[in-house]
């Protein structure tokens, strides 16, 4: 079991590369299932989860094969419809091969996936936007039965929350039904647009990404493409978390103010100085951290992603700041871990209340999910003293080289390997 030593204290500097995005290379992958020519992605993060859907695909009988640095070339036919819970059980994203794969075989057979330590997280809006696009669906021994025997046909599916994963899923599914398709209340995440994109270099007809109305016109069959994987504004955002932290001056390179206008007005509230530059975003702080008020909400809105990041910075921000959860019901576990190491953060319901302290003091810690793992690598920056962070699977789901990218910038971080 590895875990992370931190000895806190230093101020950062220098240049941090932002990868791919999890949360679209993720969906990219899945989209080489639409066609059995090759999809080849560039800028591909190299993290757990990606590896996880490699496996997925080659389960499902693609092939998935690297084909030059960070990039990955997806194709072949669809040998098995099924998804099986030991790989869903793994990575909620495997979800999304339920739309292509009733798409392109008319049945499919996926493990629910069940909650997480971040909430139940259910997927009724996936499989009641499908049964709007004509498939029948069954639960049963904990998997999704999903059938259509003619084929999906489009429809208009009005969604009640703008869901992520629901979107992307339903959207998959429409660019191969038969006739036109409107997704209505779609999420406005940037990375459906990035999907979006793919698709469309893929052959499909997809417009209105972003706009919070998804239309697809249905075609035959999609064809093979390339295309570059966008850069990921939540490991940009914690980056720029890092250099807020401990008072640094980091250039977060390929990092994109576009993708980060929430996470960008909410720095400079608390203080954090962020300036676009040629090759992506400084960020830097020579003032005080200012307590802030932050209500997490769907794309434009303040990420969720970005949410247990920005209370490490406010534990340690001159006056008081409350932060309101509003995507997911058990969005917290970082709160105990974090007041361990001197954090004052008090749950109340949906929402905490901070009172800034000084410092924080360096303790053992344990991760529960991938961001709350990386909001206690920060406290632990910030801290006096050594913290040593446990779990750290769950970072390495989708941080790339997080010691080996904050030692560069003068942080005290080594990775080490526990003998049982
Ligand atoms: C791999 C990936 O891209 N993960 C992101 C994606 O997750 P994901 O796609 O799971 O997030 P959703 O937008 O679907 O979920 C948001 C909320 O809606 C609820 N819900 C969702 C679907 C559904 O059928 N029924 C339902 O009730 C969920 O339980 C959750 O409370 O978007 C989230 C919200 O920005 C991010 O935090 C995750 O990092
Ligand atoms: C919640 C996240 O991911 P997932 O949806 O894969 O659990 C995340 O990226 O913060």
């Amino acid at each position: 079991m590895d875990r992370f030593i931190i000895r806190g204290g230093k101020r950062l500097e220098g240049e941090i590369e932002i990868a791919g995005a999890k949360n679209s290379g993720l969906k990219l992958m899945v989209a080489g299932l639409l066609c059995p020519e090759r999809l080849v992605l560039s800028n591909v993060p190299q993290i757990a989860d990606i590896r996880t859907m490699c496996d997925l695909l080659q389960r499902l009988g693609l092939t998935v094969e690297p084909c030059g640095p960070r990039t990955l070339s997806i194709g072949g036919e669809i040998a098995s419809i099924e998804a099986p819970y030991d790989v869903v059980s793994k990575m909620r994203a495997s979800i999304l091969v339920l739309g292509p794969l009733l798409a392109r075989r008319r049945e499919a057979r996926v493990s629910l996936p069940g909650g997480c330590a971040i909430g139940t997280r259910p997927v009724d809006l996936h499989l009641k936007g499908l049964e709007v696009l004509g498939a029948k669906i069954d639960l049963e021994g904990g998997y999704i039965n999903a059938s259509a025997p003619d084929g999906l046909k489009g429809g208009r599916i009005i969604l009640p929350f703008a869901s992520v994963g629901a979107t992307e899923n339903l959207l998959m599914a429409a660019t191969l039904a038969d006739g036109r398709t409107e997704i209505v209340n779609a999420a406005r995440e940037p990375e459906i647009e990035d999907l979006a994109n793919c698709l469309n270099a893929m052959g499909a007809k997809v417009t209105g990404a972003g706009s919070g109305t998804l239309v697809i016109e249905g075609v035959k069959a999609l064809h093979g493409a390339e295309y570059a994987v966008m850069p990921d504004r939540i490991e940009c955002g914690t980056y720029a978390c890092a250099a807020g932290i401990t008072g640094g001056d980091l250039l977060l390179v390929g990092g994109r103010a576009q993708d980060l206008g929430a996470v960008i007005r909410t720095l400079e509230e608390t203080g954090v100085q962020v300036i676009e530059e040629a090759r992506g975003l400084r960020v830097r702080r020579t003032g005080p951290l200012r307590g802030v008020d932050i209500v997490t909400e769907p794309y434009p809105g303040f990420p969720t992603d970005m949410q247990a990041q920005f209370m490490a910075m406010l534990a340690v921000a001159e006056g008081a700041s409350t932060i309101t959860e509003t995507i997911f019901e058990n969005r917290f576990m970082h709160v105990p871990e974090l007041n361990r190491m001197g954090a004052q953060i008090k749950p109340q319901g949906r929402s905490v209340i901070i009172r800034g302290v000084e410092r924080l003091s360096g303790a053992p810690v344990m991760a529960t999910d991938l961001r709350a793992s990386f909001s206690l690598i920060l406290a632990g920056l910030a801290a006096e003293g050594e913290t040593q962070l446990g779990d750290i699977h769950h970072l390495d789901r989708g941080y790339e080289g997080v010691d080996r990218k904050l030692a560069a910038c003068g942080a005290d971080i080594e990775r080490v390997t526990l003998k049982d």
